[in-house]
């Protein structure tokens, strides 16, 4: 390595108005390291990367990559200078084959067609040379979630960048894509590259650093290497304080059937089948957990239980009632709290302040509304309550939603949620983005929950959330129920065979 760091960010100031999301952070990155990025919601890791990436300019401070002072004004600047980015949401077009991903504006079409058969060969020497399984005529719609997320890697390589950047790549894998993407890391380093991993998940990020830099406040605080430092340090180094990583469960037996879904069938928006005879019950005082990869109809089940999408067979019966094909507003209004996969498609409105987002569905109701007018006072206090209990990092609570950090935002939601004291809480991801002290909190919420009588499904791609405090975890995949497990942590490689559609072991030859 050579004295001069790779890249050096040198106090580097940004601002939204009046909110500081980089309050003068320094940043040494060194050519061929693993460099982790930790920091709880809203410490300003999204927008650090943004600017190294040219998706947000710096106020202040100054950008200096491989010795000279750089100022991207978009993404391709950037990717032009072999810096790119694997998003947290995918950039890749649907319905478009790898290679044609890959050359999109890329010159003109007459060009790229001839050079068709070169792209192709590209695609498959870095595929192989990788291990990636990426087939360069593949259509992207019909790939698994870790397979386009090989894709978008692929995609940077195929673009000749030296350093990657990954957001949260973990979060969507099961156990062994998550293996097999920390080995492809290492990989890549070997090979010259240099990798900024952001994560909140300080196993991995103790798996496979050289460096972990710590963020607090729009600034780093701490930069470690990995030999110096434990999970324990990380946490409290990221909060401030120590964080528990089990948490004490009661052992009450779960009491009556609150929710029961009987056969339930339902099609995607693409009109394919998506949940093929789905039954489950959910009992007051216990919390039933669906793992599965993302893609096995955990989408289309959430979407039909709460009203969103239309059910083809099958009931959703909740308190002996039949809900099934209620329009959303009166499931709503049935003892029934929804957190939502996607928070800004179904659990928030962006432009609206955080205030109107904390009375959603009750903007009509005692004590937010009387004789037909809002009650200013009472929203606020019940605003100013949920921001406290919960942490969200904001500045009031007339600030709009959108300009929260995404962790923070997914705070105010859980907070909605559980404080409508419903009898039944279907959630999917509960700590999509949350870093881990928040995540500690909202688990310990949702088991205060399921001990004073709720009914919980928690549907999660995250092994982690479902083993801290699932009663018991069933399997997705294809549709359909494969299989129930206890979340016992030693038969994780059981769960994970089930979350690839293996429900039995191989018969042994002979
Ligand atoms: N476009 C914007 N307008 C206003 N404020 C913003 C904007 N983008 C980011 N912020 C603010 O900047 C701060 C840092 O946000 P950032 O998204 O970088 O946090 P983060 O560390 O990535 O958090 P998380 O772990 O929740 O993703 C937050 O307080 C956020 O509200």
């Amino acid at each position: 390595m050579s004295n001069k760091p790779f890249l050096r960010i040198d106090n580097i100031r940004k601002r939204f108005g009046p909110i500081v999301a980089s309050d003068g952070v320094s940043l040494e990155i060194e050519e061929g390291e693993i460099h982790s990025l930790l920091g709880e919601n809203g410490a300003g890791k999204s927008v650090l990367m943004s600017m190294i990436c040219g998706m947000v300019r710096p106020d202040e401070g100054e950008i200096v990559y491989r010795g000279e002072v750089v100022r991207f004004n978009s993404p391709r600047e950037a990717i032009r200078q072999r810096i790119g980015m694997v998003h947290q949401h995918f950039m890749l077009v649907p319905n478009l084959t790898v290679a044609e991903n890959y050359i999109l504006g890329q010159g003109s079409a007459l060009r790229v067609i001839n050079d068709m058969d070169k792209v192709h060969a590209r695609i498959r020497a870095l595929s192989d040379r990788y291990a990636l399984d990426v087939r360069p005529d593949a259509v992207v719609e019909d790939l698994s979630v870790g397979e386009q997320q090989r894709v978008e890697i692929l995609k940077a390589l195929f673009h000749g960048i030296d350093l990657l950047i990954l957001d949260e790549p973990t979060a969507v894998l099961t156990p062994q894509e998550t293996d097999r993407l920390l080995s492809l890391m290492g990989d890549l380093v070997k090979d010259g590259k240099t990798v900024v991993f952001i994560s909140h998940k300080l196993d991995e990020v103790m798996r496979v650093s050289n460096r972990i830099s710590v963020m607090r406040d729009g600034r780093v605080v701490h930069t470690v290497d990995v030999g110096e430092t434990n999970a324990r340090e990380l946490a409290r180094m990221m909060v401030g304080r120590d964080v528990r990583m089990e948490l004490p469960r009661s052992p009450e037996p779960a009491g009556r059937i609150v929710l029961s879904v009987e056969n339930l069938t339902c099609r995607a928006e693409t009109g394919l089948p998506a949940v093929r005879g789905v039954s489950l019950d959910v009992r007051a005082g216990e919390i039933v957990g669906i793992a599965g990869v993302s893609g096995n109809g955990q989408t289309e089940l959430s979407l039909a239980l709460s009203g969103l999408l239309p059910v083809d067979s099958g009931r959703v019966v909740l308190n002996g009632k039949d809900i099934t094909g209620l329009d959303p507003a009166r499931i709503n209004a049935s003892s029934f709290s929804h957190i939502p996969e996607d928070r800004h498609k179904h659990g928030i409105v962006m432009s609206l302040s955080l205030s109107e987002n904390a009375i959603l569905q009750r903007y009509d109701q005692a004590p937010f509304a009387a004789r037909g007018m809002l009650n200013g006072r009472a929203i606020g206090e019940h605003t100013r309550d949920l921001i406290k209990r919960f942490r969200v990092k904001s500045r009031d609570e007339n600030q709009a939603i959108g300009s929260l950090s995404g962790g923070n935002q997914q705070k105010l939601v859980v907070a909605r949620e559980l404080a409508r004291n419903p009898d039944f809480i279907l959630v999917n991801q509960l700590a999509r983005g949350i870093d881990i002290g928040a995540m500690e909190f909202v688990m310990e919420e949702m088991l205060k929950q399921r001990d004073n009588g709720r009914a919980v499904l928690l549907i999660s791609t995250e092994l982690e959330e479902l083993f801290a405090i699932c009663d018991r975890i069933l399997v997705m995949f294809h549709g359909e129920i494969l299989g129930e497990l206890p979340p016992d942590r030693s038969r994780l490689d059981e769960l994970g065979l089930l979350m690839a559609g293996k429900t039995e072991q191989p018969a042994l030859a002979g």
